[in-house]
């Protein structure tokens, strides 16, 4: 998800050389370089010490080891850093409280197209954050796609399930239509093409649309015609409910993710 976010910055024109990714592994740390021309450091404080922002981008698990780590560079440096955290769970609080009681910590969930520039960032910062510290994250998330701060940080588990997982979910609708159209006889490329496109049409009409999706639906759905059997055969597989489920399944991972 780093990756994907400092390729959404470069694209913005952010300098490279104004970005040090810090990873433990020689070959992600080449990898950066070669693909991204940053700076990189295997050490997390050295690279905290540099920075105005510190994004955490490690697994859930591993944040509260990370600030842990990072507590005596942010208390050496009076508190002047902010700190955006991505992982999908960990709460405000934990971070700020591993970190030594530092205050400046907003909680970020951005989504995989971010590396095109067209993510969706959900963002929450506590009320009494200082509104450069918010200006500052809604600026390099906007870099990268389109953001909404949400009023709630138990807001954020949805906002994970309908935002930063789902890119996921349209992958698996495409492979799945993928595979039927070349299971009803048509050759992979031409497959692909017809359900890329699709997609491509009916997202891009349904963000111009002053409709909603439920009447652009209707709008293909000719009466006794061909895609009322499929919705039909959608609705016969309970798709509402399915959708609902697998939402709440990674809405409740998010919880438990929290609570560490
Ligand atoms: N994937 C996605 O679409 C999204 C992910 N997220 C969140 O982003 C975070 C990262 O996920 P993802 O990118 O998928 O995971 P990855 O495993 O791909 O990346 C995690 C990175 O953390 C580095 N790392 C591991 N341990 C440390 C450490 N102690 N100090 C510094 N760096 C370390 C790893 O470096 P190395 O390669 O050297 O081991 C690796 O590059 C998660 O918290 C996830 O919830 C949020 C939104 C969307
Ligand atoms: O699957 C995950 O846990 C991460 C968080 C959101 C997207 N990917």
């Amino acid at each position: 998800m780093a990756k994907a976010i400092i390729a959404g910055l470069l694209k913005h024109g952010h300098s490279s050389q104004h970005i040090l990714v810090c990873a433990p592994t020689q070959a992600t740390r080449s990898e950066m370089v070669e693909q991204f021309n940053v700076r990189v450091h295997q050490d997390n404080c050295t690279a905290a010490a540099f920075a105005d922002v510190i994004i955490l981008a490690v697994k859930p698990f591993i944040v509260p080891l990370v600030c842990e780590e990072l507590a005596p560079v942010i208390a050496q440096h009076d508190g002047d850093k902010l700190v955006i955290s991505i992982a999908a769970g960990v709460k405000q609080n934990t971070i700020s409280t591993k970190l030594g009681d530092h205050q400046r910590v907003i909680c970020a969930m951005p989504n995989l197209p971010t590396a095109i520039g067209k993510g969706l960032t959900g963002l929450y910062a506590p009320k009494l954050s200082q509104q450069a510290d918010v200006d500052t994250a809604d600026h390099l998330m906007r870099a990268v796609g389109d953001t909404v701060w949400l009023q709630e940080e138990s807001q954020m588990s949805t906002i994970v399930a309908t935002a930063g997982s789902s890119p996921a979910y349209f992958f698996l609708f495409l492979e799945a239509m993928e595979k039927a159209a070349i299971n009803q006889g048509l050759p992979q490329a031409t497959a692909t093409k017809a359900v890329l496109q699709s997609a491509m049409g009916a997202i891009a009409m349904a963000m111009d649309s002053q409709h909603d999706f439920a009447k652009l639906r209707r709008q293909v759905t000719s009466p006794k015609g061909t895609t009322e059997q499929a919705i039909l055969a959608f609705q016969h597989g309970e798709l509402d409910a399915l959708v609902a489920n697998a939402m709440d399944s990674a809405a409740d991972r998010a919880k438990e993710l929290s609570l560490g």
